[in-house]
């Protein structure tokens, strides 16, 4: 187990950090002063040091010229302090980091640096086994490469209390969110981790099928019900009986179609079309929606009766946004499922790509996150993906360009600068790469609307 050492004189956040670091197979000693430090390098291995720049006694970069130089350095800075920062990276630092950074930014870092001297604490395999651990016991997820991976954002954590408190019952459950977001994923972990994960999981996208066919497509029909009805066909709910059928944009359902679903919920009897004889199902249902059902009850659209029947539990799948620090892992994830699919070695993203990938607000989600990645590992040669590859709409929302809203082009310049030196942890560097200007223009404008950044 690599052990790292944090030299940080804010003792609480130095825990904090030791504990994250712990949970994620790392050994930490802390330090809170350059001395104690230094102390600790001579008397113990240290595979990987990670500073704060201003230290009580010396400052990181006194440290660096110290120590063995074999220890790769990350030094953690104010984001005024870049300029050091970057003073300390020409006295042998690997890199450095702006305060406030998030789990996945030092995550990312220290597992390059480790990386690059060989002492990665995860091999792929092992990330295989770790990171990439599949929870679900259904033989269907491994070959849908559809696995839970250990995210670490609160958003996901709390997802993942929800299931697992939902799971073992019987409990309809409705799932709310965002396209791409990853309900259907959730439904099927849900399935997994029940009593029924032995049996089918379905899905039905119920905004796919025509209001014609959805009472076939729910409960079957025989040959000759009606045209088009060539031979006998079993329903969803038959499908899936003794396990869990999941209705995909459930809020998509006609009235009709509403009346039949709900009967057959309380009755727990289907009938196929075109026959009389009742079929006992025993299924659990999950529903999902990306719009507000509520509000559709409350519009007249949706029954408010089979709204209660499907909401025995809801659950909110958080936007890729919301859980920006679950993007590396994501990120990993699907750059080795494409590097899979497209015979390719691709090892990383450059710097660039991940600053615009934090930056960026992921209209699509996760599955658009999946997209990019997969176009990004057909089109790049070398060992990295670079921002050459991204489509244009990524660099787009930070460009400085008045758009159609009633606001003035100088209420959303400042905006837009507002906006990139937030995302940026107020980096201006990384700010004007962001908005595409140089690091002179992004002072001038700053100046120029007096900004208090
Ligand atoms: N936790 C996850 N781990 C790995 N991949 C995921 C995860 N969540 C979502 N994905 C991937 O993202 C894509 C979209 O996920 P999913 O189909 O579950 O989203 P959705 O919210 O049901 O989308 P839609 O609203 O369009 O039906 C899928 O390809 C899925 O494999």
């Amino acid at each position: 187990m690599p052990r790292i050492l944090i030299i940080e004189d804010d003792t609480s956040f130095a825990k904090m950090l030791q504990r994250f670091l712990d949970k994620n197979g790392y050994e930490v000693l802390l330090s809170s002063t350059g001395a104690d430090g230094s102390k600790q390098i001579k008397e113990n291995k240290i595979d990987l040091i990670l500073t704060d720049l201003r230290l009580p006694d010396l400052d990181g970069i006194q440290l660096l010229t110290s120590t063995n130089k074999s220890i790769p350095v990350i030094v953690m800075t104010g984001y005024a302090e870049v300029q050091t920062a970057v003073e300390a990276m020409k006295k042998g630092a690997f890199d450095y980091v702006s305060k406030p950074f998030t789990p996945d930014q030092i995550l990312a870092t220290i597992e390059k640096a480790l990386t690059y001297k060989g002492q990665a604490p995860k091999s792929d395999n092992d990330r295989d086994i770790n990171e990439f651990r599949q929870v679900g016991t259904s033989k269907k997820d491994l070959d849908n490469d559809r696995m839970e991976l250990e995210f670490i954002s609160s958003a996901s954590e709390k997802l993942n209390q929800y299931i697992s408190l939902v799971s073992p019952t019987d409990m309809s459950v409705l799932i709310i969110g965002k396209s791409g977001a990853g309900k259907e994923v959730t439904a099927k972990s849900i399935h997994n981790s029940s009593k029924r994960c032995d049996k089918p999981f379905v899905a039905l996208d119920c905004g796919a099928i025509p209001k014609e066919l959805a009472a076939s497509e729910f409960f079957g029909h025989l040959k000759g019900s009606f045209t088009g009805a060539v031979s006998d066909k079993e329903g969803s709910f038959e499908a899936a009986n003794g396990g869990t059928l999941f209705l995909d944009e459930v809020g998509n359902l006609s009235y009709q179609n509403q009346i039949q679903l709900l009967r057959a919920l309380q009755e727990r009897k289907i009938k196929r079309i075109g026959s009389n004889k009742e079929i006992d199902v025993d299924v659990r249902i999950i529903s999902a929606t990306n719009e507000d059902l509520k509000q559709a009850v409350s519009d007249g659209d949706f029954r408010e009766d089979l709204y209660h029947r499907l909401n025995e539990f809801s659950l909110q799948v958080p936007s890729l946004v919301d859980r920006l620090e679950d993007l590396s892992v994501l990120a990993y994830h699907f750059l080795k499922l494409s590097n899979k699919k497209l015979g390719k070695e691709i090892q990383d993203f450059s710097k660039e790509v991940w600053e615009i990938f934090r930056a960026y607000h992921w209209p699509g989600n996760i599955r658009e996150l999946q997209n990019i990645i997969k176009r990004a590992v057909l089109l790049t040669e070398g060992n990295e993906i670079m921002e050459e590859v991204l489509p244009s709409e990524m660099f787009a929302p930070a460009k400085l360009t008045a758009d159609s809203t009633n606001m003035t082009k100088e209420d959303f310049e400042k905006e837009q600068i507002l906006s990139a030196l937030k995302r940026t942890n107020y980096n201006k560097s990384k700010a004007a790469k962001l908005l595409h200007v140089t690091r002179k223009t992004l002072y001038n404008r700053i100046h120029h609307y007096n900004l208090d950044v």
